[in-house]
């Protein structure tokens, strides 16, 4: 396959996309040209900070200033880290194969790259020793380690020239596309994360419901349980509109299935989570057959409206009588309103 015709490094780094990202791998490889290595290389830098940031094992004032100067790695050949004990610290081993092949893409592209890196790194260091309090800590969380994702690949879109400006320029837009997405992860992952001893639910909404974030895994708390569940995925919900709107602006059709295939995943997750108690007891995700149904759809503005339209709708329907219920509505039938 194409694959041959790449450098070693950049064969390497395909290898570890496809070891760190299973499906998602295949749609960054039918991006457009262009697009496709800056892409990879974006992925998989993320994928190392993030590896950092989610390792327990290495000491905060080890990790703080590992975070903040993230950034400076991807200009220096030599640097690695050894010491990871993740499962995907393959690309921190092997962290010069991946700065190799940064270095080699267009300058506009490692601007744009580096610049998210050295965002990302800091914000992540903000919510390293504290919890998320408000909606408000929600959004800026979720904006760090999800919003410039999508301001990054927005940027990088736009200098490609396969999409408009203002697809690089509207970053309300391009930040709600990320938050979306990590929303649905936040609220998917209840319980993996409370193995792991990490709270990503804001504390406004689930202390309604609960002491602490970790009664609401409690048996006799699992009314309550599904409320704070419900409440949040409502909160989630609101963004349709806008994510929406921004699929709106692409032209380019490899583009267009790149951003919008999580947001489908993300609706049909958000769908099975709604009114589940199975959220606090294992992990609730969609079948592989129905994720490989849904990416195959996923392929045109209005079929991605009609798939937020059938989830968003099959969620309206389900609403439980409570004291988030006309709130609930009143978010489903607006989002409704824009598909
Ligand atoms: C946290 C996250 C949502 C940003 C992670 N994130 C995504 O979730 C991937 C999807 C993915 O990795 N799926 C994996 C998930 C899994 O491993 O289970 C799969 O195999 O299906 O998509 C996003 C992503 C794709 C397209 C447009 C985006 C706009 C804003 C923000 C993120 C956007 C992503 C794009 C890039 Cl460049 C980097 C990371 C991501």
């Amino acid at each position: 396959c194409d694959l041959m015709l790449l450098s070693p490094t950049l064969q390497k780094c395909y290898t570890y996309l496809k070891m760190t990202s299973r499906s998602f791998a295949a749609v960054i490889q039918s991006l457009d040209e262009e697009m496709r290595h800056a892409i990879c290389i974006f992925y998989l830098v993320l994928r190392a900070l993030d590896t950092v940031e989610d390792d327990m094992t290495i000491p905060v004032d080890v990790k703080v200033p590992m975070l903040k100067e993230f950034y400076k790695n991807l200009t220096d050949p030599d640097w690695r880290f050894m010491d990871s004990n993740e499962k995907d610290k393959i690309v921190l081993e092997d962290f010069p194969a991946i700065s190799t092949e940064f270095r080699n893409l267009r300058r506009v592209y490692q601007h744009v790259i580096e610049d998210i890196c050295k965002k990302m790194g800091l914000g992540m260091t903000v919510f390293l020793e504290r919890d998320v309090d408000s909606l408000a800590e929600w959004d800026e969380y979720c904006h760090y380690v999800a919003g410039l994702v999508g301001i990054g690949l927005s940027r990088l879109f736009a200098a490609s020239e396969l999409e408009d400006r203002i697809v690089g320029q509207d970053l309300d837009l391009a930040n709600k596309m990320g938050i979306f997405l990590q929303k649905t992860n936040i609220i998917r992952d209840y319980l993996e994360d409370k193995k792991e001893g990490r709270e990503f639910w804001p504390k406004e909404v689930w202390s309604k419901y609960g002491e602490k974030l970790s009664d609401l895994a409690r048996e006799d708390k699992r009314e309550d349980a599904v409320e704070c569940l419900n409440e949040l995925i409502s909160n989630a919900l609101e963004l349709i509109p806008d994510c929406i709107l921004y699929m709106s602006r692409l032209k380019n059709q490899s583009i267009f299935n790149f951003c919008a295939i999580p947001q489908v995943m993300a609706i049909a997750t958000l769908e099975r989570c709604f009114n589940n108690p199975s959220v606090f007891t294992g992990v609730v995700k969609i079948r592989k057959g129905e994720a490989v149904k849904m990416m195959m759809t996923a392929s045109d503005l209005e079929k991605v409206k009609a798939i937020m339209y059938h989830f968003t709708n099959k969620i309206e329907q389900r609403i439980p009588d409570g004291p988030n219920s006309s709130s609930i509505r009143s978010i489903c039938l607006s989002a409704l309103d824009q598909c």
